[in-house]
């Protein structure tokens, strides 16, 4: 393995594996760190965490956990991924992880570039963009758990660092790949271990992986990896093949948790034409809604591609949340997503396209999976997995919430069945 990543959720794990396999690396995506399994070669390993959202100090032990298992490996660079929108907290986790990770490899400086070019997420004056909107004006500053409320990364960032934190400019990124490694060396000597590196296209991020060839440590969004397999390349350690994807027929099944603008309307068009089973909060916490119920509902409508979902509209999240808890309705929503998927893999559901990253995360883990095979992207950041878990073959599309058009759903089954 030449290439270790680490990503803090599962839908951007799989968005992460996409963009190393078409930029040409034998991918594998790990869920959760592996623990004496099979070994499965690859050039560039994914392990997928769900860190994003909890304590600093657990995310930071999980990831060193990751890192290490990586390094056994053999790896000689490490990436951390997080979201394309910066999800975290002011208190956590980019920080923390990031921080920990420069110090347990003892690395002096590391990019930050939360973007990706292709779903509208640029970074110019250390401030983000989602297409033509500043990241606090996108839907994410309504995001149920970790509502983004500013755009500029450099100050967002600092609320979770101990160190200062750099900028390299957009002016200097168009100058090319001297530039901005001697502008990192700068930050560097400054003291400032963590620098908020410019991009918009996907040329500034071959730029960019040109100037980091050597950097221990790489942050940031799936854009970040564009320029990395070419370092590789370049020296002569690429050529293995990845294991193949093949589709699967069987029944399809949706599965939506996430709340985002686009997973809203995702939903709404899947509703046109398929049947729909409501998953209310205060139902799932009560009791009134089951797991039971919700896998009936699904038996009865199997051939239709039936969703199960969550998904709601802001006021409504608020609403739930003020009444019972964010963190209780969120784990309480995830469990029952969790165990709703094992019982319908029992069932014999051979394809189930999730939509949102914790959601992805509660899903991945009730099924105990082990790896995935990187099939070919539905959308973009999407990519199709192909997975074998408690003896059953099973395909998988995690949807990160704000992806996808608007068909995804409809897409995505078919994808997944495609041989
Ligand atoms: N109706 C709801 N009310 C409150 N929280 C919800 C509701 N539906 C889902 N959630 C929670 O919101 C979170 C959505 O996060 P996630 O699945 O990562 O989606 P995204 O990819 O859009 O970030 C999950 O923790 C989920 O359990
Ligand atoms: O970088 C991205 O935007 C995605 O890869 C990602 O991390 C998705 O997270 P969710 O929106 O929570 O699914």
């Amino acid at each position: 393995m030449l290439l270790g990543c680490i990503a803090d959720d599962f839908t951007g794990a799989s968005d992460l594996a996409n963009t190393l396999a078409k930029n040409g690396m034998a991918t594998v995506q790990f869920v959760g760190v592996p623990r004496g399994r099979e070994s499965v070669t690859c050039e560039a390993g994914v392990v997928a965490l769900k860190t994003r959202s909890i304590a600093p100090a657990e995310a930071v032990r999980q990831s060193l956990e990751a890192l290490h298992w990586l390094q056994a490996q053999g790896c000689s660079q490490f990436l951390f991924k997080y979201c394309s929108t910066f999800d975290s907290t002011p208190e956590g986790n980019i920080g923390p992880v990031a921080e920990a990770l420069l110090d347990a490899l003892d690395v002096k400086v590391a990019v930050v570039c939360p973007i990706f070019p292709e779903t509208g997420r640029t970074l110019y004056q250390g401030h983000l963009f989602v297409k033509d909107r500043l990241l606090s004006e996108s839907g994410m500053e309504n995001h149920p758990l970790n509502p983004m409320t500013d755009p500029d990364i450099r100050r967002w960032l600092r609320r979770q660092t101990r160190g200062e934190v750099g900028l390299v400019s957009y002016d200097i990124v168009r100058q090319g790949a001297a530039a901005i490694r001697d502008a990192l060396d700068h930050e560097a000597g400054a003291d400032r271990r963590l620098a908020v590196v410019d991009a918009v296209t996907n040329d500034d991020l071959r730029a960019i992986g040109a100037a980091i060839a050597d950097h221990g440590l790489v942050t940031g969004g799936s854009g970040i990896a564009v320029g990395l397999p070419e370092n590789f390349r370049k020296a002569g350690k690429l050529g293995a093949t990845s294991a193949a994807f093949t589709g699967l027929k069987g029944p399809g099944v949706v599965l939506s948790g996430s709340c985002s603008t686009a997973s809203r309307a995702q939903l709404a068009r899947h509703l046109d034409r398929h049947p729909g089973f409501a998953v209310e909060p205060e139902a799932v916490l009560s009791g009134a809604t089951t797991v039971d119920q919700a896998l009936a509902f699904v038996r009865d409508h199997i051939d239709l591609a039936p969703a199960v979902h969550s998904t709601a509209d802001p006021d409504r999240v608020a609403a739930a949340q003020q009444r019972f808890g964010r963190e209780r309705v969120a784990g309480a929503i995830e469990r029952f997503f969790g165990a709703l998927a094992h019982q319908l893999v029992r069932a014999g559901v051979t394809r189930l396209a999730v939509g949102g990253g914790e959601t992805s995360g509660a899903v991945v883990t009730a099924l105990a999976l082990d790896h995935f095979a990187i099939g070919p992207e539905i959308d973009p950041g999407v990519p199709a997995l192909a997975s074998r878990g408690s003896g059953r073959e099973i395909r998988l599309a995690l949807k990160s919430g704000n992806f996808g058009a608007v068909d995804f759903y409809d897409k995505a089954l078919r994808v997944l069945e495609r041989a």
